[in-house]
This record gives C-alpha cells, sequence and structure tokens, in this order.
C-alpha cells in the first residue's frame, strides 16, 4: 500500500531535497551513491524497509550498526542525517528515514548514470532494529545456491538476485572480503581457477593480506552505474565469490547473460529495487516517524 505521490501534498519537496544532497556528497564521496544503495539493501534485508538500519545502539540497545556485514563497511548515514534535517526545516515530523533512505538510494542510482523509476513511498520507521538479521544478510563467500536461498527467504526471485547483484556495478569492498580467494582458496593452495589471471596479479599485489584496503567492485568502470558488472563476470572479473559463482553457476548464468543488454538489466532492477522496496514495511499508523533518523523518538 505504498504510494509514488505519498507526499504530494504534504511535503512536496521532497524529492528535490534529496536529490540535492545526493548531488553534493557526491561532490566530495564519489562512493557516496553507492553506500546509499546498499544502506537501502541492508536495511530492508533485516526487519524490512524500516530505518532499521539506521538506529544508533546505546548501552541499552543494541542495532544493526556493530553487525558484522555492517560495522566497518556500511556508510551513507551522514547524507541520510543531514536530509533529515533539512526535512525537518521544509516537513516537520513527516517523511519517515525508511523513505528517505528508499528516495537516496534511487538518487545515487540516476547520478550515477542508471535507470530511474518512481519511488513508492508511505513507509514509516521502526523503534527496533534486529542485529540476528543484520548479522544474517549474505555474505561475500556464498554460492549461486545459497544466495538464491537467502533472497527466496525475502520473496525474492533468481532474477531478482542477479539484477540487484548489478549494484557491484559501483563502490569498493575491502580485501578482507574476498582476499581467501587470491593465494589459497578453499585449502587447494592455488588461488581461485575462476578468477582472471591478470585480474589476479592485479589483486595479488594490492591485497597481499586481509588487510582494509578498498578496491573497486567493477574494475572496468568503476563509478558508473552501466552493465559492466555482468560482462566482467562473463570475464572471470567479478570481485567477490558471490558475483563471479552468478556467471559459473548454471542456475544464474542465463540470467547473468542476458543482463549484458543495459536495458534488459536496467528494466528489471527498477523492478527488483520497488519489490525489495516493499518487504517488511510499516505502513499506517505503525511505527513513527522519527525526528532523528539515528534514535527512537523519546516522547
Ligand atoms: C547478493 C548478495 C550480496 C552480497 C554477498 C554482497 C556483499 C557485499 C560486500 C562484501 C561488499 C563490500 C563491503 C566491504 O568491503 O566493506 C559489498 C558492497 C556493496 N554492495 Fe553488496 N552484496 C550483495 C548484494 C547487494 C545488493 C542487493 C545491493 C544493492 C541493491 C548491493 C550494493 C552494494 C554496493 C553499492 C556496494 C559498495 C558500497 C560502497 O562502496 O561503500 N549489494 N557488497
Ligand atoms: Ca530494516
Amino acid at each position: 500500500q505504498l504510494s509514488s505521490t505519498f507526499y504530494s501534498s504534504s511535503c512536496p519537496s521532497v524529492f528535490t531535497t534529496v536529490r540535492s544532497a545526493v548531488s553534493s556528497a557526491l561532490q566530495s564521496d564519489p562512493r557516496a551513491g553507492a553506500k546509499l544503495l546498499r544502506l537501502f539493501f541492508h536495511d530492508c534485508f533485516a526487519q524490512g524497509c524500516d530505518g532499521s538500519v539506521l538506529l544508533d545502539d546505546t548501552p541499552t540497545f543494541t542495532g544493526e550498526k556493530t553487525a558484522v556485514p555492517n560495522a566497518n563497511s556500511l556508510g551513507g548515514f551522514d547524507v541520510i542525517d543531514s536530509i533529515k534535517a533539512s526535512l525537518e526545516i521544509s516537513c516537520p515530523k513527516t517523511v519517515s528515514c525508511a523513505d528517505i533512505v528508499s528516495i537516496a538510494a534511487r538518487d545515487g542510482v540516476v547520478l550515477a548514470g542508471g535507470p530511474t523509476w518512481n519511488v513508492e513511498l508511505g513507509r514509516r520507521d521502526s523503534t527496533t532494529a534486529s542485529f540476528s538479521q543484520a548479522s544474517n544478510l549474505p555474505g561475500p563467500q556464498l554460492t549461486a545456491s545459497q544466495l538464491i536461498n537467502v533472497f527466496q527467504a525475502q520473496g525474492l526471485n533468481t532474477n531478482d538476485l542477479v539484477a540487484l547483484s548489478g549494484a557491484h556495478t559501483f563502490g569498493k569492498a575491502q580485501c578482507n572480503r574476498f582476499q581467501s580467494r587470491l593465494f589459497n582458496f578453499n585449502n587447494s593452495g592455488a588461488p581461485d581457477p575462476s578468477l582472471d589471471a591478470s585480474l589476479l596479479s592485479t589483486l595479488q599485489s594490492i591485497c597481499p593480506t586481509a588487510s582494509t584496503t578498498l578496491v573497486d567492485l567493477d574494475q572496468g568502470t568503476p563509478v558508473t552505474f552501466d552493465s559492466q558488472y555482468y560482462k566482467n563476470l562473463q570475464l572471470k572479473r567479478g570481485l567477490l565469490t558471490s558475483d563471479q559463482t552468478l556467471a559459473n553457476s548454471t542456475l544464474t548464468s542465463r540470467v547473468v547473460n542476458t543482463f549484458t543488454s543495459q536495458s534488459a538489466f536496467f528494466n528489471q532492477f527498477t523492478k527488483s529495487m520497488i519489490k525489495m522496496g516493499k518487504l517488511g514495511v510499516l505502513t499506517g499508523t505503525q511505527g513513527q516517524i522519527r525526528s532523528k533518523c539515528g534514535a527512537i523518538n523519546s516522547s
């Protein structure tokens, strides 16, 4: 029961406010859009798209930020906080943090050259978070069949999985997320055979150890939102095991091939984003509209 016109009368400036904030964040951080897109994914997969990922820990509350997939990894909180501060001036107590994340994710895609779509709105913010669900976000070592299962548990199918993984067309990953592929893959004494030799030697020199050094997820067009990601997979140039497996497994390889067509990818990506954006949403009088995205309202 979300709607793209949800704020048409209550906060008509919401789209321009978010767009200009994301655009200005990109001036100082070329990864800002990628961070915001990932933030949306991590919000939706833990307890639904309810802003739970934004809640800070307190002495009596454990949120999602310290879960392994998020800790020292997730970003974009500063951009969301500054958008929220602007909107509390123009449209007080009106726009949920969960909706801000969903619009900012779309704008991060658009401003990197990706497709646009009408974001469906009307989500409300949670008063709780789920450390355990955040901890169960899919890890970079998963195989295609494991990824299919994780997505299926959220009501997302194989097309959604492959299309949404295309988000790795921009942004970066730390060496420690994939370094196990480079020297002694699965205790074989050799690197992952499904990794292109020239990319392997590049990565071996950047990542001699499982460090926090950052590497482009898409070595072809690292800051553009395009279908290069799928072409990389066909060339054994996927960075994470969870990327490369999509081309290696017969469960997903045909879909990977389809998405080398940019129009086919963009078309499915927008549909899958709208679908992911509906996971576990709070609407109507459920939850609340937070005044600050990092904390539940005190009264
Ligand atoms: C299919 C399962 C997925 C796995 C296993 C996965 C895993 C990862 C990992 C390990 C990183 C690097 C984190 C770090 O090094 O700190 C990453 C980055 C990223 N992920 Fe995913 N991801 C998945 C799906 C998605 C989806 C569905 C989206 C969004 C629709 C997404 C968007 C991103 C983006 C944009 C980045 C780069 C963020 C940045 O530069 O800060 N990922 N992902
Ligand atoms: Ca959530």
